[in-house]
């Protein structure tokens, strides 16, 4: 008889993208995403960081500065976004976003132009700002579905 205990699809594609913003070294707010396609493949995940090249220990990770430029906000590169830019499989029409953090407006316009149709997210902790009322309206405009990831609660240990 098999296994019962296994983990579902939403389980585990979430859990990789869980296991994804651990990577991040922003220290605040780790964002992790997990890209899947119509045949249960993941074809890219990614988390949020500074873009390739810039070294981790000269940038700012702090949220307020003198000048915006003494914060981590213009230079970080959002988990969605590294996700989509990450893909080595080609298109990703038709597929399914999984990722931690609600998208913001700037990486939901990205979302929808590489054709992602469906995103699933954990958090929305930011669901009051404009930011977030844009993805909103735009997943609602151009077709994409959007739903809150529903943990039954599970808990899964990695000894690593
Ligand atoms: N959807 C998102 N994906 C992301 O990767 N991020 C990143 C950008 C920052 O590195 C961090 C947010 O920092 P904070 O404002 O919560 O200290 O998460 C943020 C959002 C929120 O829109
Ligand atoms: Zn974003």
């Amino acid at each position: 008889m098999k296994r019962n205990d296994y983990i579902s699809w939403d389980e585990y594609f979430m859990g990789i993208a869980m296991l994804s913003a651990q990577r991040s070294k922003d220290n605040s707010t780790q964002v992790g995403a997990c890209i899947v396609n119509d045949k249960h493949k993941i074809v890219s995940v990614g988390y949020n960081g500074m873009p390739t090249g810039c070294d981790d220990d000269d940038m700012p990770w702090e949220r307020e500065g003198e000048s915006s430029l003494d914060t981590k906000y213009p230079f970080v590169c959002h988990a969605e976004l590294n996700a989509i830019l990450n893909s080595s499989f080609g298109s990703l029409n038709g597929c399914t976003l999984y990722v931690t953090l609600f998208p913001c407006n700037e990486c939901a316009k990205a979302i929808i132009q590489s054709g992602i149709k469906r995103v699933v997210y954990k958090c929305n902790k930011y669901a009051d700002t404009d930011s977030v009322k844009a993805s909103c309206i735009l997943f609602e405009k151009c077709g994409v579905s959007f739903e809150e990831y529903r943990s039954n609660g599970k808990s899964i240990v990695l000894s690593v």
